[in-house]
Order: structure tokens, then C-alpha cells, then sequence
């Protein structure tokens, strides 16, 4: 039996949804917070994105596929770096990184985090002026940290004694002097998926607060001279809508910063609270804006400062998701249509967990669209599944599309912007999809698409 075919059986499925899930009126309406700025659906039905229809992009581009809408990145850089005027907003360069995007990054002014020697490469080759980044990573190596000092990248953000041993030994030999903060563990609990929490005592990031860590670090650091110790660094988490954290760990490093002062009588210049602004995936999610944000960070830094009798440190911010996320959706195409007995209907797609693990690594919630024409069907509840061998292979769990979506049919899943491409794999040999970025009635590859070849290119014999 079809699914569209399966009747009051929908009525039925309508009630395994989330909580949070309703029917939509209208199961063509494009939700604005979910979608990229200048994504509208035409007359006829798809998607238009930068001005150009989905069908189009998919008959020239192939699916699956992530549609970057430049337009909308760039305002989103805009956004932050106005909303942080006066602060260096870093793009958190995990989130999605590859040269066309370190440019635009560049371009618009931002700063840009790197966390691995081959993140630092894209940035490299792309021209970033290496003053502008900040270097991170719990387990950098001798071989990134000589580059990081060779290239002459403006922080190095250290995470352990190790670290430190290891860069100030090349930093003597190499005689540089890099200009380092110290990464603080602050001992906040973000409300978060635990896989992505970093701020909770028990974890492999930082130098812990509360056990005295972070202040012998800095004590260390400064008693040394080899390194110049610019600030403290804090980050709490990813996908966090709850403020209260970003709080308590300013108030919490600001008292560190004091005893600093107190027993060494420095006051380090610059602080930095990190990223993890969430973004909405779903109709459940309700992000703060740059705006917000700023407000009431500036807020608790200038008011910890007053108490504290400290000089307003220099801030940053590292925002990653919040920038790209919500400027990408991925298009798919439909393959089957599969209703289980009345227990589900299954929509599979050709790409899968191999370009979105999120959903089965962090049990993430997405959306989901019909993308190649509008549809007058009854909304049906619908699970989007992939192509692998995995039946923990979702992407989005739970979503009403039309109940006559069929094989050809394209979908699109947005907010896959952040943690999709740069957390892709070649599972079941299945190529990567590519990146194309749209803008003005015109699209360019920024990422190609993986070949069989690509995925040969490494057999050796
Ligand atoms: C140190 C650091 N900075 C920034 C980010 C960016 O986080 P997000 O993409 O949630 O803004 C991360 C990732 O969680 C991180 O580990
Ligand atoms: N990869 C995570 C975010 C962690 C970022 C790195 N600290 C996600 O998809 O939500």
C-alpha cells in the first residue's frame, strides 16, 4: 500500500508525533525562522532560493545537495558583528569551513576559529590574514603548533600544562612569543545534549575553575614570560537557547580574572565566552538574536567588572552554528514511500546519516519541506529516512508532508548548515554531496561533489 493511499491510517500516525508537533494548516507554508532570508516558494510550487528555483538547481547540480544562500550568511556576519560592535566575533570554522567561505568570513569582517591543522590549512590557502585567527583543540600537536607559530596566528587558545610545555619549548626555539589564552572550564551545566555540553567539570576541555587549575596556568604562564598571556576563554556548550549559562560562566571567569589581578597584579586585557548560540531546527526552538545576545552579555560583563573593580576586558565570541547553520538547507531526492502497517510512514531520500549525522548522533529534531511543487494533499506524518545500511539511518524523525509525496519528488531539510558538511562521511561509499552557493539569480560550486573516484583515490593496490 502507498502511503498516500493508507488513509484514515494518518489520522492515526498524526498522534506519534512529539508533543510539540502540530498538524500544519498549510503544508506548503515555509516557517521564515527555519529557512535561509531569500528562500520563498514561487507560484508554480518549489523553492526558490537566491533567486533560483530548486528544480533548476537540482537538474544542474544533482541531490542530494546543500544550497548555501549566500546572501543570508553574509547578513548573519553582518548581524554579529554589529550586534558585538566593539568585540572580535570569531566564525567558528567546525561548523562548516572550505575557502569560499573564509573568504565571504573575511570579507565581512569577522575573525575565525580553526580547532585542527587542517582547518588551519583551508584558512591558510585562502588567503585569511593569519592575525585574525584563533587556534583551538584539547590535543594540538608539535607539527600544528610550529605551524600555527610559523603562519603567525594571532591566539592560540591552550588547554592543558601539556600544551603549554609544548609551546613555549617551540616558541623558544622558533623565538616567538604567541599570544595565548587559557581555556577555563568553568563547571556550568548547559542545557544541552551532553555530547556537546563542554563546560561541566567531568570532560576533556580546559583547565578546571574550581580545582585550581586555571589559575596555576596562568600563574605558570606568566612566571614563565615565553608566552603572552592575553585572556581567558570559556565555552559552555553548542545549541544552547538558555542565557543563564553564558552568565554564570562570565561571572565565574571574571572572579578568576580578579584573582589573577589580586595575586599577580595583572589584569589580562581580552576575554573570550565562546559560542554555542542555538538555532532553531524546529518550530520548538526559539533563538535570542545577535542583538539579544550582546545585550545581555555586555550586560553581566560590565556589571561583574563593576563589582570586581576590573578594567571592561576586550571580548570575543565564537559563533558557529548560529552563523551558517540556519543560511543552508540540504535537498533530497525522494526514492521510496513506505507505510508500515499504520505504524509509520517512511520517506527514504538519497543521501542520509553519511551528510546528516546529527539526528542519529545527537538524536537532533529537523524539519522538513516538500521542495519541487506545492501539493493540496492532506498533511501526512511522515519519517525522512536515508539510504544506508542503518536503521538508526534518520534524518528528520518526525514532520508533516503532503500524504501524496512519491518517488521523484524533491525534499528539502533546512538548518543543515552547521555540523552537516563538516561532520559528513563516506559511509557506504557514499559520496559527499556537494556545496553550491546561490546569490542574485546565480549559483557557483563551492564544494564539489565527491566522485567514486574520490573514494578510490585512497585504495592502495
Ligand atoms: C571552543 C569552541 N568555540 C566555538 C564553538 C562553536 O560553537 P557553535 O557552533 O555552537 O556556535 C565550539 C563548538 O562547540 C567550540 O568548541
Ligand atoms: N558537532 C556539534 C557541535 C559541537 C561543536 C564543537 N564543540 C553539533 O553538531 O551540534
Amino acid at each position: 500500500m502507498r502511503a498516500h493511499e493508507a488513509g484514515a491510517l494518518h489520522g492515526d500516525l498524526g498522534n506519534r508525533g512529539p508533543a510539540w508537533l502540530r498538524t500544519p494548516e498549510d503544508v506548503n507554508a515555509l516557517m521564515p525562522e527555519l529557512w535561509p532570508r531569500t528562500v520563498t516558494r514561487d507560484d508554480a510550487g518549489p523553492l526558490v532560493i537566491g533567486g533560483v528555483s530548486v528544480t533548476e538547481l537540482a537538474a544542474d547540480y544533482g541531490t542530494p545537495a546543500y544550497l548555501l544562500d549566500e546572501e543570508d550568511l553574509r547578513a548573519r556576519c553582518r548581524d554579529f558583528a554589529a550586534a558585538f560592535a566593539g568585540a572580535d566575533v570569531y566564525y567558528a570554522g567546525k561548523s562548516f569551513l572550505c575557502k569560499a567561505v573564509v573568504r565571504i568570513v573575511e570579507e565581512e569582517g569577522l575573525f575565525l576559529d580553526v580547532c585542527s591543522g587542517g582547518e588551519l590549512a583551508v584558512a591558510l590557502a585562502a588567503g585569511f590574514p593569519p592575525e585574525r585567527l584563533g587556534f583551538h583543540g584539547n590535543n594540538k600537536s608539535q607539527s600544528e603548533l610550529r605551524r600555527a607559530l610559523d603562519a603567525g596566528v594571532g591566539r592560540i587558545i591552550v588547554d592543558s600544562f601539556d600544551e603549554i610545555a609544548r609551546l613555549s619549548a617551540l616558541s623558544r626555539e622558533l623565538n616567538k612569543r604567541p599570544g595565548v589564552l587559557v581555556r577555563v572550564t568553568v563547571g556550568v551545566e548547559a542545557h544541552t545534549h551532553e555530547f556537546i555540553a563542554t563546560a561541566h567539570e567531568d570532560q576533556k576541555f580546559g583547565f578546571s575553575l574550581a580545582g585550581g587549575a586555571a589559575f596555576a596556568a596562568c600563574a605558570q604562564i606568566l612566571d614563565e614570560g615565553v608566552l603572552d598571556l592575553r585572556g581567558l576563554h570559556s565555552h559552555i556548550g553548542s545549541q544552547i537557547f538558555d542565557t543563564s549559562g553564558f552568565e554564570v560562566a562570565a561571572r565565574r571567569i571574571l572572579e578568576l580574572q580578579a584573582q589573577v589581578r589580586d595575586a599577580r597584579g595583572v589584569e589580562l586585557p581580552e576575554l573570550d565566552l565562546g559560542g554555542g548560540f542555538g538555532i532553531a531546527y524546529t518550530t520548538q526552538d526559539d533563538p535570542a538574536t545577535p542583538g539579544d545576545l550582546a545585550k545581555r552579555i555586555n550586560k553581566i560583563v560590565e556589571s561583574e567588572c563593576e563589582m570586581a573593580a576590573l578594567r571592561v576586558p576586550h571580548l570575543s565570541i565564537e559563533p558557529g552554528r548560529a552563523i551558517v547553520g540556519p543560511a543552508v538547507f540540504t535537498l533530497y531526492e525522494v526514492g521510496t514511500v513506505k507505510d508500515v502497517d499504520g505504524i509509520r510512514t517512511y520517506v527514504s531520500v538519497d543521501g542520509g546519516m553519511s551528510d546528516n549525522i546529527r539526528t542519529a548522533l545527537y538524536d537532533a529534531s529537523y524539519s522538513a519541506t516538500l521542495a519541487n511543487r506545492s501539493s493540496t494533499a492532506e498533511p501526512m506524518l511522515a519519517r525522512v529516512v536515508g539510504k544506508h545500511c542503518e536503521s538508526g539511518d534518520i534524518v528528520v524523525k518526525d514532520e508533516f508532508l503532503p500524504a501524496d509525496v512519491q518517488p521523484g519528488d524533491l525534499v528539502a531539510v533546512p538548518g543543515t548548515g552547521a555540523y552537516c558538511r563538516s561532520m559528513a562521511s563516506n559511509y557506504n561509499h557514499v559520496p559527499r554531496p556537494p556545496v553550491v552557493a546561490v546569490r542574485d539569480g546565480a549559483a557557483r560550486v563551492i564544494v564539489r561533489r565527491e566522485t567514486e573516484d574520490d573514494l578510490l583515490a585512497l585504495d592502495v593496490g
